[in-house]
């Protein structure tokens, strides 16, 4: 059976970098299924994503990342070489509302997702039942006000215990410490209830509500140490008007927040996200 592969990279621009690419592969008995690159002129960056095909048999991912890293180095790339047939292990996390991780949940069962869910992950109880339907263990890590940290210290530990790529924070509401977000850079996923970097932090429909915008929306980006200022990956809008209270706003944002966050989070399944400083390109 055929073996599929992905080739993420970013390096300084310079021209060959797609005729190297393509040699690489093609000497190594394998084809391109799908390309996309990208040269941006403000940065002198290139950008590329390629799927490769190989016969069954022919290398492995470890010959391959063994082979490609002299050339990766006088390149100076920046570059990861990805199966496509070992699915990423995602985490959720929540808080109290729903309507994300039960988007998520519901895409996972019908298959929309190409991923493993070891868990969920909440400091509430309130959506147990939800995620255990889904045949899915639910931990339930509660938070002290007075002391965080041993609420991040269990989270941590079941990210390492499960060895999860990702986590996904699907509205979960408390703020991670720098040391988790540097360990999982560029791998931990949040949604953000508006159109960053409009309204950044706790109650943004309200926020919204008292400037009088005309639109609000949702930003999926990768979660740092600073609040909501990570790198986008997907954004989204709905129009609201003077009719609008807040409550409205939370009612017409959830359906953004969802189609924001499963995009983000499906882009970044198939390796179609690259960071940049703190932006991104994204092969969608
Ligand atoms: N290190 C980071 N952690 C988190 C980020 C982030 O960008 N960097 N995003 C948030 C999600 N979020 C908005 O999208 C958000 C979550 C929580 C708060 C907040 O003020 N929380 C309070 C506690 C609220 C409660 O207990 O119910 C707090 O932490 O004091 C603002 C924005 C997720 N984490």
């Amino acid at each position: 059976m055929e073996r599929r592969f992905r080739l993420i990279l970013a390096c300084p621009d310079r021209l060959g970098i797609v005729a190297m690419v393509s040699n690489f592969i093609s000497s190594h008995g394998g084809s391109i299924a799908d390309a996309n690159q990208h040269s941006d002129s403000s940065t002198g960056w290139f950008f590329m994503r390629v799927e490769i095909v190989t016969a069954s048999g022919s290398f492995d991912r470890e010959q391959l990342i063994e082979q490609f890293t002299p050339i990766a180095q006088s390149f100076k790339m920046q570059w990861e070489i990805t199966d496509s047939s070992v699915p990423k292990k995602v985490i959720l996390m929540a808080s109290r509302d729903s309507h994300c991780l039960a988007d998520l949940l519901y895409r996972y069962h019908e298959g929309e997702l190409d991923c493993e869910i070891p868990c969920v992950i909440s400091n509430h109880d309130d959506l147990r039942s939800m995620v255990e339907w889904h045949g899915i263990p639910y931990h339930h890590v509660p938070v002290d006000k007075e002391d965080k940290q041993p609420h991040f210290d269990r989270v941590h530990q079941l990210i390492v215990e499960h060895e999860a790529d990702t986590v996904v924070l699907a509205r979960y509401m408390q703020i991670l410490p720098s040391t988790v977000c540097e360990l999982y850079r560029h791998r931990i996923i949040n949604i953000h209830h508006s159109f960053l970097p409009s309204f950044a932090g706790a109650k943004p429909y309200h926020q919204a509500h008292e400037r009088g915008v005309k639109l609000i929306g949702a930003t999926c980006h990768y979660v740092t140490e600073e609040l909501d200022a990570g790198p986008i990956i997907d954004q989204d809008v709905v129009r609201v008007s003077h009719r609008d209270q807040p409550q409205e706003m939370v009612r017409l944002g959830k359906d953004v927040e969802k189609t924001v966050l499963s995009r983000g989070l499906r882009w970044h399944l198939d390796d179609r996200v690259l960071v940049h400083g703190n932006k991104t390109v994204v092969f969608n």
